[in-house]
């Protein structure tokens, strides 16, 4: 989090040790203006009028898939560009359901004891800031009593002051600050699981319902803990403040204190007057840069299609005017935030007079000593510094406020209490999967019939729905695999080949019907008369335990793998690539190095002993060079100087070699059954018919998604789907089932259609 410098401009009659010590000189706001402390006078900002907004970007963006479509998020950002700010209501209500999670967490004990520390540290720095207002005030007496003695006395005393006091400034900064890394670690934490729980991610994304997500979670929670525990104790503080510093000034001059608060009064009901459109200004600030930066990282990870096309003129002109959209909305933000300094710096400078004039008299008639004067003008300062937060952190206030309502606004999502599409179109209907024990057919003997089909899925009555759609791809589908099966899903472009596959990984739920996967490990039955009942339909584990019913660790560990249409290389070596995505986390574990003293415990990665099932154990290397020859990848092994070598994977291998590598992952995980998305559409005939041999040979049911006829040969069954045409679909069934022999009329349609 970056931390801002604030200049302090003392006027030299002013100089008081309260001057520069009683407030925190740096600001770790990550947000909007850098803002005085409470207890500051006569401050000047380093930078005041300019929103920290532009300061701030830096996050990387590489979360977000280079497959994600620019239309979502220009359409996110059409509707956002409408949007009305939120209440206070709404955004207090944000606020406690942001900040509060952290404070009942695992981790309460460690966060409440550091949050007292930091809150002693700081009535510490309060009652040290007291001191050095006697200590000021009996300084300059002497020096207007040309008292040489009692000066040099009084200069001892202030750097006796300065010595026991520095410490209690810079352990209170640093305690703060560790505090709230802390917070922010767990946050992410706890924000990152909930967006990958239930494909949350996937939602979001392939349904553009929020803009950014990736910016909220490393720009908006760094801000938010940052900035929140600055705000408590600049609140804090100025309580403290306000009841050490009034007794004073009250003391002094009680005329004082009424001009005081109604200055402070007037000048807070000015400043919200004219600062009421920052908290939109810069919810848009956010999200516009954040736009900005995503457009960057799209033409990174496109690059040689965009090089292809020759795009670079429309990329440039794409990229112009996502950044014009931020510089308009900062030009705005400027003039508003202008409009408000106008007022702010006034208001500070009046200050500096203000008090001194107001209690000169009392000097002139000699009923106070000069000292006195000085020890009202820093008292006043103290107190109205006080009374007038609102006026000081307005910018910073406001910028706070959009930080709030973009993580309430991700938090009401990832919760699903929004009346959003995630709840809208899923709570209402929706496809069921269900785990069901894989029955093997006994013989009268008791071993296991080979001879005999095991069912390894069921389709029963699939209606499907693209998500935020009324248009029905299909209705009451049927079917059942097992595990002589090898099924083709054909049909012509955008008949909603790929959406079954979705809607069998549970991506799509939009439509009705139930899909049950048979797979070993859910309970091993000990006798036949268990095994008997692992048949019956009751027995589905639908109720027993949602959670693992959605998590797609469940589905890998079952045997059941999806091979996408566009390969997926992860980020890491080639050993990763291959081991990706069952034994990832074993990989993780085994380079872990010994954690470092101090390190976080909900930071540790957390151990598989809740698996439900067993996975397979971790090839050896042997094993990964052997699975690379046979998908005819060995030459990339001396091409790319062994298994641990680290490149950008989707760049440095062809479309084709990227889907044998996909090819190798399978081979490895072993599944029991396979479904691929044209997974094979970069490969030349005789490359796919090897590939297919080899799935075959390793025992694999597979169902493909393809246009091509030469796939025909390694299927035994046909689905054909047709392109639904809403007027018809209900009627007449818009897709059939049948033997691979009796397809050719079907495949004519498809394959011209396609
Ligand atoms: N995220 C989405 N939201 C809404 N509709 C979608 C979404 N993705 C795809 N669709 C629509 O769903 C329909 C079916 O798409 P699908 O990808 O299943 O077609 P397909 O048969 O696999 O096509 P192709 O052979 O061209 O890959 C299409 O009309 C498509 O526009």
């Amino acid at each position: 989090m970056p931390c801002y410098l604030i200049t302090t401009l003392p006027p030299l009659s002013h100089l008081t040790p309260n001057n520069s010590l009683s407030s925190p000189r740096y600001f770790c706001f990550s947000h909007a203006a850098a803002s005085s402390s409470s207890s500051s006078s006569h401050i000047h900002l380093a930078k005041t009028s300019l929103p920290l907004t532009m300061r701030r970007r830096r996050g990387s963006r590489r979360s977000r898939s280079a497959t994600a479509s620019d239309e979502s998020v220009a359409s996110v950002s059409t509707d956002d560009d409408k949007r009305v700010g939120p209440d206070v209501a709404t955004l207090l209500r944000r606020f406690w359901k942001v900040a509060a999670p952290y404070w009942s967490s695992e981790d309460k004990v460690q966060a409440r004891l550091r949050l007292a520390a930091v809150f002693a540290l700081t009535l510490g720095t309060t009652g040290i800031s007291v001191g050095f207002n006697f200590l000021g005030r009996d300084f300059y007496n002497a020096l207007a009593n040309n008292d040489q003695e009692q000066f040099m006395k009084q200069l001892l005393y202030y750097l006796g002051g300065f010595a026991t006091g520095i410490p209690f400034f810079v352990l209170r900064d640093y305690a703060r600050e560790t505090l709230s890394l802390r917070w922010r670690s767990w946050m992410t934490t706890y924000y990152m699981k909930r967006y990958f729980k239930n494909r949350t991610f996937y939602k979001i994304q392939s349904q553009s319902i929020i803009d950014n997500p990736d910016q909220r979670i490393v720009d908006d929670l760094s801000a938010f803990t940052g900035t929140a525990l600055s705000f408590s104790l600049t609140f804090f503080n100025a309580a403290i403040d306000l009841i050490s510093f009034s007794n004073i000034l009250y003391g002094i001059y009680p005329p004082l204190f009424v001009v005081l608060i109604v200055y402070s009064l007037g000048g807070t009901a000015i400043s919200i007057f004219l600062g009421k459109g920052l908290v939109n200004l810069n919810f848009m600030q956010e999200k516009k840069e954040a736009d900005f930066r995503y457009g960057l990282v799209r033409v990174r990870e496109n690059a040689e299609s965009i090089a292809f096309y020759g795009g670079e003129e429309s990329e440039l002109q794409l990229l112009i005017d996502r950044f014009k959209r931020a510089f308009e909305n900062l030009s705005e933000l400027l003039i508003s935030s202008r409009n408000l300094e106008f007022f702010t710096n006034g208001y500070r400078y009046i200050i500096q007079v203000l008090p001194a004039a107001v209690v000169a008299s009392m000097f002139f008639s000699g009923k106070i000593e000069f000292g006195v004067i000085n020890q009202s003008v820093s008292a006043f300062n103290h107190i109205l510094s006080d009374f007038s937060l609102i006026v000081y952190q307005f910018q910073a206030i406001s910028a706070f406020s959009a930080v709030i309502d973009r993580l309430g606004e991700f938090d009401d999502l990832l919760d699903g209490n929004e009346s959003s599409i995630l709840s809208k179109h899923e709570s209402t209907e929706g496809i069921k999967i269900a785990f069901r024990e894989l029955w093997d057919p006994l013989s009268s003997n008791g071993s296991t019939l080979q001879s005999e089909p095991k069912k390894l899925l069921e389709v029963q009555s699939l209606t499907l729905r693209a998500p935020r759609s009324r248009n029905i791809l299909f209705t009451d589908l049927t079917l059942e695999i097992t595990n002589k099966d090898h099924l083709l899903v054909m049909g012509p472009s955008g008949s909603g080949k790929t959406s079954f596959l979705r809607a069998l990984a549970g991506l799509w739920n939009s439509g009705s019907g139930t899909i049950i996967y048979y797979i070993n490990g859910i309970r091993q039955p000990s006798d036949a008369a268990a095994n008997e009942s692992a048949k019956s339909i009751d027995n589905s584990l639908e109720a027993q335990d949602e959670e693992l019913i959605q998590s797609s660790k469940y589905r890998r560990l079952g045997g059941i793998f999806f091979l996408p249409q566009k390969p997926y290389m992860v980020l890491g070596t080639l050993r990763q690539q291959l081991l990706y995505p069952t034994w990832t986390d074993d990989l993780l574990l085994s380079s872990d190095k010994p954690e470092k003293k101090g390190s976080l415990p909900f930071l540790s990665r957390g151990s598989n002993t809740n698996d439900a099932m067993e996975k397979p154990t971790m090839p050896t290397s042997d094993d990964l060079m052997k699975v690379l020859q046979s998908v005819r990848l060995g030459d990339i092994l001396s091409r790319f100087k062994g298994l641990d070598a680290i490149y950008e994977w989707s760049s440095v291998l062809s479309l084709g070699e990227q889907q044998r590598l996909a090819f190798a992952r399978l081979l490895l995980s072993k599944p029991k059954l396979l479904l691929l998305d044209e997974s094979t559409s970069a490969l030349d005939d005789e490359n796919e018919a090897h590939l297919y041999r080899q799935i075959e040979q390793a025992g694999i049911t597979y169902i493909s998604i393809g246009h091509r006829k030469t796939l025909l040969k390694y299927h035994n069954r046909v689905l054909h789907i047709k392109k639904s045409n809403s007027d018809d679909i209900g009627s007449t069934s818009n897709w059939s089932v049948m033997p691979v022999s009796q397809t050719s009329e079907a495949i004519e349609e498809t394959t011209s259609s396609a």
